[in-house]
């Protein structure tokens, strides 16, 4: 079961990372038992797909690992990109990800992530991360927003200069970056980022190192949050039942 009613949205949310232990695509587990006998466990029919194979003498450890991973469903390999290089090695969950082209869904950011975060599970059959970028202008109360997806699709990374900010929201975890809108400068291989100059700073998010983006950016905020919350918490929530 992925959700509980009667939990608040962050609970709910935490149940969903935590909860599972069944093994997830593209991982085998084997369990090598004491008298020699392996069972191995996969979601995939084949086993050419298997990132890792982990192999261990005791069925405790064994869930430990299992429950210790969560898939990170996203099609923007961008995305992917960073939040690996943010989490680092330190992160306390294995972080596994998954290709899926999620709906786009309608409005609240909180809204369409607990949307977006149940499809997710419904594929992954377990835990799993989401995210989901607003680009939300001041000038337009806060639109695109959830939307602007759209409208790079349609504009390119090209719109007349105003206030802006952008929220990331991860799980529940909120990041924020405030900044303006200028002209398009740098590399145009990640959405939003050359026409995004954050305050502070002369360069758009595209002109910087991946160093400095993810040093200030939105999702490095957001991830910092839940990392925050995972690495305290992390025993607590791997025996959470
Ligand atoms: O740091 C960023 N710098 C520049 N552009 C960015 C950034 N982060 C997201 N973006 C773009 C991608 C998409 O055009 C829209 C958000 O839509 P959003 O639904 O969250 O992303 P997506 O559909 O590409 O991937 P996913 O499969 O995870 O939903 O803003
Ligand atoms: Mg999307």
């Amino acid at each position: 079961m992925l959700f509980y009613p009667g939990l608040n949205q962050l609970d709910m949310i935490i149940s969903v990372l935590t909860t599972s232990v069944r093994p997830y695509p593209r991982s085998i587990f084997i369990l090598n038992s004491l008298i020699n006998t392996i069972v191995v466990q996969a979601n995939r029919d084949s086993a050419e797909d298997v990132d890792e194979v982990i192999v261990t003498q005791d069925a405790t450890e064994l869930y430990k690992v299992m429950a210790r991973s969560i898939v990170f469903v996203t099609g923007n390999a961008k995305k992917l990109e960073e939040v690996v290089q943010i989490l680092g090695t330190t992160f306390p969950y294995k972080v596994i990800s998954q290709n899926i082209d999620l709906p786009e869904y309608q409005g609240e950011p909180d809204e369409i992530c607990i949307a977006k975060c149940k499809e997710a599970a419904k594929h992954i059959n377990g835990p799993v991360l989401i995210e989901d970028t607003c680009l939300c202008f001041n000038a337009l109360g806060g639109m695109p927003g959830p939307y602007i997806k759209w409208f790079l699709m349609k504009l390119g990374p090209s719109v007349a200069p105003m206030n802006i900010f952008s929220i990331v929201v991860i799980i529940l975890f909120r990041g924020r970056t405030e900044g303006q809108i200028v002209e398009p400068r740098g590399p145009t291989n990640f959405g939003w980022d050359p026409c995004f100059e954050p305050n502070g700073f002369m360069q758009t998010f595209a002109e910087m190192t991946e160093e400095t983006k993810n040093s200030i950016s939105h999702r490095s905020r957001a991830l910092k949050a839940l990392k925050d919350y995972f690495t305290s918490n992390a025993d607590s929530l791997m025996t959470k039942k």
